[in-house]
């Protein structure tokens, strides 16, 4: 008999199918600690949560019977994923039950921040008829920016059309065509800033997206832009947002999540009349929970039945022998990956994998994975080897893999390049023996550099300098070189400079190199 921990208040309908299951036992409890969890979670195969209960690796770790932990919504990242892989622990969510119902959650922000409709209300419940305070705006013909165009940004998109907004999206998955079908005009961060009259986010929080809109976005708004977030806490800086009300650039705020959740009750959010909160209700309906939850019940059943099943965000065991021939240059393969996502601008199309000497004779698909999950977890959250494939497909990116028998100069070489519709961009790394990982190659200069901790890639033109004046930025920011190195093909011409720092540099101060002289272009990366 199975036991499964039902969390978080999980409708009774979609869970159904687990009391209904012979052999499958269901036991329903609410807001337990960390310790109560760790008491109890030992006798149970299988765990269902929403976004309240933090599954960690301490639960985890007492958990030796647990196979699945199911998370009935999309963000997964109130789970250790990483301890649960770690432990061959699968676990699943429901990426589609809930797209509407938090759809029409930001919706119903909109309009309410547009008119001012719970401020109103309060006013008029107390006894106030106050017909003056709340003239507000109309959707039609004004600009609403996306910042996400997955699931639910696009259904955003399609219901703001209706409307006769003119809509604007950023996403860098977001291809042309795709954008083009959705009446939607592609757009940068700073420019939806500058264009928007209504902000809407709806990407995962990563540590690309997280204070996307900060200050210096703030500072580019129209005057009476209006800002709603129904994603996730932090991708939005709080602190820049109350500034930008008290200073009049932004007209009124929705929010339904927070940095922190539940927000502190000195929480500027919670006293500033311009400022709409909800408690996080973006999934809360009764069709989303009835949806989410069968989903994830199906999917517990199948797992706990070894049956095959679909939307793992982890990892599965990969069979010994490949593991073995492998697992050396699975962690290379993913900093490739994410150095290169991390550096390339733009909708990818095409990632093309190319495998030289040792590496060329074995069976790479694994190893591929772990390079795709490199890529697509700077944009998507919840990427693992067993959804890279499937979601980079998803996307409309063709893997393309090349072998050949040999490196000129490295027994093993591991390329990735990644083409865009305007840019194509190459990293090459190695294991050296008794050095461990190296990136050897960017575009097409030479290089020397562990792939680890925080980067500082910088295109410029060799000229003399330039070294000078970034390490004089970022030595007077308190920015520390740990290491640095640059490549150029001819003296005089386009150089690259690739600095270790020993923490990230604030983005005002990347801000700042940018307006360097003779300095092209910096991305920062963290691997
Ligand atoms: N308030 C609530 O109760 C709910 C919140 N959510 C949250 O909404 C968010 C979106 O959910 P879905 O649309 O289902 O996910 P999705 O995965 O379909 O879409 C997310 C999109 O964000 C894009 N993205 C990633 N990094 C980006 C970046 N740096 N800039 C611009 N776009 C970027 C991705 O390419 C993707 O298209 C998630 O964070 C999810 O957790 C989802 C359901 C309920
Ligand atoms: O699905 C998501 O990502 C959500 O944020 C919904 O969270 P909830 O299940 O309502 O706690």
């Amino acid at each position: 008999m199975y036991k499964v921990l039902v969390m978080d208040g999980i409708s009774d309908l979609g869970i159904q199918l687990l009391n209904d299951a012979a052999d499958v036992t269901v036991d329903k409890k609410a807001g337990l600690s960390e310790d109560e969890l760790v008491a109890i979670i030992a006798d149970y195969d299988a765990m269902m949560v929403r976004s309240q209960t933090k599954v960690t690796e301490r639960i985890m770790a007492a958990a030796p019977k647990l196979k699945v932990v199911g998370r009935a919504g999309v963000g997964v990242d109130n789970i250790n994923l990483e301890a649960a892989t770690q432990r061959g622990i699968v676990v699943i969510n429901a990426p589609d039950g809930n797209t509407i119902a938090t759809c029409e959650l930001t919706f119903a922000m909109m309009m309410a921040v547009a008119r001012s409709i719970p401020q109103a209300y309060k006013k008029t419940v107390e006894g106030e008829w106050d017909r003056k305070t709340f003239v507000g705006v109309e959707l039609r013909n004004k600009v609403l920016g996306i910042l996400g165009m997955g699931r639910i940004g696009s259904e955003v998109a399609r219901r703001a059309k209706v409307f006769g907004m003119e809509v604007i999206g950023y996403d860098p998955f977001l291809t042309e065509e795709r954008a083009e079908k959705l009446g939607v005009k592609l757009g940068t961060v700073n420019e939806i800033a500058a264009q928007a009259d209504f902000i809407t986010v709806h990407t995962p929080l990563t540590n690309e997206t997280r204070h996307i809109i900060a200050r210096p976005q703030f500072e580019l708004m129209r005057k009476g832009v209006r800002i709603i977030n129904c994603a996730r806490g932090g991708i939005i800086d709080e602190l820049a947002l109350v500034e930008a009300i008290e200073s009049g650039i932004v007209a009124g705020a929705a929010f339904d999540v927070y940095e922190q959740e539940p927000p502190q009750a000195n929480h500027p959010f919670l006293n500033n009349p311009k400022i709409i909160v909800t408690p996080h209700l973006g999934a809360s309906t009764v069709e989303a929970q009835e949806n989410v939850a069968i989903d994830v019940s199906e999917e517990v059943l199948h797992i706990l039945r070894d049956e095959p099943f679909k939307n793992a965000v982890n990892m599965p065991p990969v069979p010994a022998t490949v593991l073995n021939q492998l697992q050396p240059y699975f962690s290379l393969g993913e900093k490739l990956g994410q150095f290169i996502g991390q550096t390339t601008e733009g909708a990818v199309k095409e990632i093309v994998v190319s495998y030289a000497g040792d590496l060329a004779d074995v069976d790479t698909t694994p190893l591929t994975r772990y390079i795709v999950r490199g890529i697509l977890s700077n944009q998507l959250e919840g990427v693992n080897i067993v959804n890279a494939m499937h979601l980079a497909k998803s996307r409309g990116v063709n893997v393309v893999i090349q072998k050949s028998a040999a490196s000129k100069t490295f027994t093993n070489l591991l390329s990735v390049t990644l083409k865009t519709k305007n840019e194509e961009h190459i990293v090459a790394g190695t294991l050296l023996s008794g050095y461990g990982e190296r990136i050897v190659q960017i575009d097409q200069y030479p290089v020397d550099i562990a792939p680890n901790g925080n980067l500082l890639l910088i295109s410029h033109n060799d000229k003399p300098g330039i070294i000078g004046r970034v390490g004089t930025l970022l030595g007077s920011n308190d920015v520390n070189i740990a290491t640095m190195q640059v490549g150029r093909k001819v003296i005089g011409g386009s150089a690259i400079m690739v600095l270790t720092t020993d923490k990230q540099t604030p983005k005002e101060v990347l801000g700042q190199l940018v307006q360097l002289p003779d300095l092209t272009h910096v991305s920062e990366l963290s691997l």
